[in-house]
């Protein structure tokens, strides 16, 4: 049993916002929350001055286990993961081999579930070898503990085979989560096509890669009735359909990368391939407009897409470098300014960091929560924390970050999984 001291709770999914005493069971469930508990022979820890979050939920990562272990694995990632505050974590399926099987599926879950850090959930591909042609083993896969389905790095071209993949997945209550991109316009584009791009003299991506296949996906929401989650929302014309969709009420959900919200275009003229990623940083009206639809609900959620890449893959040309940037470590202290900046409230960047990722996965009503009888998955913070993001800030095996370099403020101080601490600062 724990008992932690005097933290200032904030958990939107019990409507909890003041300083507050948790107690944790022996069984890592949380037992109560409120104020001056006494816990007996519960271990107490004093929380005075900091803030204590539901663990955050990151709908989106990628883990490179198994296959390309020397930019990250398992391990690390979980190891990223709690440091940054997350104790849930979602990962993609474009590993070596991709995860189109039950055997890959129950290797992710097993080695996570050994490791005992954080909860990884993993997604499967949606079709057999991320082809786009054959529906790939889901119910197998569900067995094997896949949350959802996801061909992200790649769209599913064929709109036939996303509709019957959308009526198939919500049969096991799959997440299905799209990557979108239409596999013609700007093919072989690097960065957002804008003045920048032409400056640069690097070949572009126009924004409505990702609106054109947007519009596809909502219209499959729309015939199928099923539940659509849009990865990493990048342009104003995106996020205005995706407005749209809801006013209509049909299940679309979003989510938008740091990344996108604190950068944009301009930067590409440095020609530091950190800031090459998919979707490319976009321009500052698309930026604004991600933050607006953060800011009314249209975004549901942040998700890093933390995307580890070695040095020799980011130490190319432009041209030839891998896209993604990581973002596990980063994310919390990052969204934290825009409290600071009263873009968001305190409680709606728990929403969309752990509430509402927690709901979207439906399935475990036992996280994204602080309430009674959930796990005892939680981050304690320390709002005043500064660091400045350099190579030592970092868990994960990679350090392909946009933000190397810049201070930030906001930092976990210690994280709990289970109810076991799994990190300390
Ligand atoms: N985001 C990226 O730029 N890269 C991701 C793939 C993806 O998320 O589309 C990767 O796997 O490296
Ligand atoms: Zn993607
Ligand atoms: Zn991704």
């Amino acid at each position: 049993m724990k008992l932690i001291r005097n933290a200032h709770v904030v958990d939107p999914a019990t409507d909890t916002d003041g300083v507050k005493d948790i107690l944790i069971d022996r069984n890592g469930l949380i037992a109560e929350v409120g104020s001056g508990l006494s816990g007996g022979e519960a271990e107490v820890i004093d929380a005075s001055g900091l803030h204590a979050f539901p663990g955050l939920v990151d709908l989106h990562v990628h883990l490179r286990d198994p296959g390309q272990e020397w930019k990250e694995d398992i391990h690390t990632g979980c190891d990223a993961a709690v440091k940054g505050g997350f104790t849930t974590i979602c990962c993609m399926p474009n590993t070596t081999p991709v995860n189109d099987s039950k055997t890959t599926t129950g290797y992710m879950v097993e080695k996570a579930r050994a490791y005992g850090k954080c909860s990884v959930l993993p997604f499967g591909t949606i079709t057999l070898g991320m082809k786009g042609e054959t529906i790939a083993p889901m119910a197998e896969m569900m067995e094997a503990g896949a949350i959802g389905f996801s061909e992200d790095g790649r769209n599913v071209d064929n709109s036939e085979v996303m509709r019957i993949a959308l009526e198939y997945a919500s049969m096991f209550g799959a997440l299905i989560a799209v990557h979108n991109e239409d596999p013609y316009v700007g093919r072989g584009g690097v960065v957002h096509e804008g003045v920048y791009s032409s400056k640069a003299g690097l070949k572009g991506i126009p924004d409505i890669k990702e609106s054109l296949m947007v519009a596809r996906d909502i219209e499959l929401a729309y015939y199928t009735g099923c539940p659509v989650h849009f990865c990493h929302i990048s342009t104003r014309r995106s996020v205005e359909l995706i407005r749209n969709a809801k006013a209509q009420g049909l299940p679309v959900t979003a989510e938008v990368a740091p990344h996108h919200l604190f950068l944009n275009d301009s930067l590409i003229t440095t020609y530091d391939t950190n800031y090459k990623m998919n979707p490319p940083l976009r321009s500052e009206d698309d930026r604004l407009a991600c933050l607006e639809g953060l800011a009314d609900g249209t975004i549901d959620v942040i998700a890093t897409d933390h995307a580890p890449h070695a040095i020799t893959d980011k130490e190319k040309d432009f041209d030839h470098a891998a896209f993604g940037v990581i973002g596990l470590e980063t994310a919390l202290p990052l969204t934290l300014h825009l409290v600071r900046e009263n873009v968001l409230s305190l409680r709606q960047l728990i929403e969309r960091l752990s509430t509402t990722p927690a709901r979207i996965l439906g399935r475990n009503t036992q996280i994204g929560t602080l309430a009674p009888g959930a796990r005892a998955d939680l981050v304690l913070v320390d709002l005043e924390r500064k660091d400045i993001v350099g190579d030592d800030f970092f868990a994960s095996k990679s350090h392909n970050s946009p933000f190397l370099g810049q201070q930030v403020q906001g930092l976990p101080v210690s994280t709990y999984y289970g109810g076991t601490c799994v990190y300390k600062a």
